[in-house]
């Protein structure tokens, strides 16, 4: 199954299971939303089972919750604990101050609230997350369904004073509908092209009522691993400067594979 896996899988994967490596016995976890956290909560329910870890897990949606739990997690809720020593969660862009853009995945707002409330946070991503400038990625903004259209247009206004050239904004869809977030809202996604500012974006967004919060995390990540399709693993630490290279064997992982048969 493993040899299955393509480049971007797999770069995803060894990015994953390298995070778990940090995750120590005792500690309360944050645990992120979409494909790269999904590899992430397997590898982690496989080091408990295997090194006898004891962990217990926050999750950032419901999807991870279910995976969670259905891979014999203990997961509570973040008013059970409160804080928590790591979040290990995946990432649309980041750029060379480990600043990101999140919620392509739709998970932005419980995303941002658990990392917050962690004293570390880890982002996994494979290596084509990694960006100049970000923006290329469509920024999610997350509203109040209520007045949803004076929001957008507040927001296009927004954009207009702040000299963004590109600025358009589109309701994210799931078919026919409006995509509702675990939270009931709504989500908006601005396609900007780059963010000049992203950490005055990301102020002067949440401002505008009706928004509950935006994709940009500013100074919150303090990690990344990135992951290549060969199995080559990079972490960056942006706090001691440091950077580590190396590599994860994916084959010692058969059983998460044999799982997923
Ligand atoms: O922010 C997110 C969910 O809201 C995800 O972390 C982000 O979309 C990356 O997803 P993937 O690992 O599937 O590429």
């Amino acid at each position: 199954m493993a040899a299955e896996l393509s480049p971007i899988d797999q770069a995803k994967f060894v990015a994953a299971r390298r995070s778990v490596d940090f995750v120590e016995s005792g500690m309360k976890l944050g645990l992120g939303t979409g494909s790269t956290a999904a590899w992430m909560v397997r590898c982690l329910a496989e080091r408990v089972r295997d090194d006898g870890l004891e962990v217990t897990c926050v999750a950032t949606s419901t999807r991870t919750v279910d995976l969670a739990r259905s891979c014999g997690l203990k997961v509570v809720s973040l008013d059970d604990v409160k804080w928590l020593d790591l979040t290990i969660d995946g990432a649309d862009e980041f750029d060379q101050n480990l600043n990101l853009i999140k919620g392509g995945g739709a998970a932005l707002l419980q995303e941002k609230i658990v990392a917050t409330a962690s004293d570390r946070m880890i982002v996994i991503a494979d290596a084509a997350k990694e960006v100049a400038q970000l923006g290329a990625f469509p920024l999610p903004v997350e509203v109040v369904p209520f007045g949803w259209q004076t929001t957008k247009a507040l927001i296009e206004e927004t954009l207009y004073s702040l000299d963004v050239l590109n600025r358009e904004v589109s309701l994210r869809m799931a078919g026919d509908a409006p995509l509702r977030t675990d939270e009931g809202h709504f989500l908006l996604d601005l396609n900007l092209k780059r963010i000049g500012n992203p950490r005055q974006l990301a102020l002067v967004l949440n401002q505008i009522p009706g928004v509950v919060e935006n994709g940009l995390f500013i100074d919150i990540c303090d990690v990344v691993v990135i992951g290549q399709g060969d199995g080559r693993v990079t972490v960056r630490d942006i706090n001691s400067g440091r950077i580590e290279n190396g590599a994860v064997d994916i084959t010692e992982s058969r059983n998460i594979f044999a799982d997923l048969d």
